[in-house]
């Protein structure tokens, strides 16, 4: 793949529950990218992650992620998925659950560990590292999550409301974060309600009435 390589390709796709939530979405997401997605309450930004995650199976279209064949859910080394409930491992320490989708994945222990360390003292809850999710706030909880996302380095990272439950000087450490990982070859789409991540996406989409449009 190129510098500016297709890493997420969206053609055509609808989804209805009783009634139509998606009609005819496309989208192309690009290495280097960061990307808000933004729409009021129910206007189906989780709905489309989940399609894109391959959680869900559109009604019509096709989703391909990073040139694997359609219909392939993606491991977690291509395309990570950050939900709105965190899905951190309980008995796992904070560093631990940072380190695992390196250490599924197969490598070094000691590098995993070092990682996990760096990113947790990046969003500022190094000294927190051994709590484990259940002894830490919920706004702590956030970033271990937002951390273990992009440890593995995925091509691809899709973020539901990643900083919901944070105050605004972490925000800020979020967004660094999330820059200088999609600027080591990554794309990120992020479903978000927060001005402050939107006004630093490279690129703003809306949902409106099931359509995906350009964000002003
Ligand atoms: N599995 C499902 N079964 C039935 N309806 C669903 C399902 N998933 C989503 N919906 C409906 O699809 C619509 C879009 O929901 P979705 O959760 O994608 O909204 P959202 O934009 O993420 O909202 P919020 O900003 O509140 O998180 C809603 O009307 C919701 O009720």
């Amino acid at each position: 793949m190129t510098a500016s390589s297709t890493v997420l390709s969206v053609s055509g796709v609808s989804r209805s529950f009783s009634s139509p939530v998606l009609v005819d979405v496309g989208l192309e997401l690009r290495e280097g990218e960061l990307v808000t997605l933004v729409g009021r309450s129910g206007s189906g930004k989780s709905a489309l992650l989940a399609l894109l995650a391959g959680f869900d199976v559109p009604d019509a279209g096709s989703v391909q992620v990073a040139g694997l064949p359609e219909g392939v859910c993606p491991p977690w080394s291509t395309m990570a998925v950050l939900p709105q409930s965190f899905g951190l491992l309980d008995e796992l320490t904070l560093e631990e659950n940072v380190a695992s989708p390196m250490l599924f994945s197969g490598g070094p222990v000691a590098d995993a560990m070092a990682r996990a360390a760096d990113l947790l003292g990046t969003l500022g809850i190094g000294k927190l590292a051994r709590r484990y999710p259940a002894e830490v706030s919920i706004g702590q909880r956030q970033r271990v999550a937002l951390a273990r996302a992009v440890a593995g380095r995925p091509k691809v990272l899709l973020a539901d409301e990643p900083t919901a439950h944070l105050d605004h000087a972490t925000i800020e450490l979020a967004v660094r974060l999330l820059l200088d990982f999609v600027a080591e070859g990554s794309a990120c789409l992020i479903a978000t309600h927060d001005p402050t991540l939107t006004a630093r996406a490279h690129r703003r989409l809306e949902l409106k009435e099931g359509q995906l449009i350009t964000a002003r």
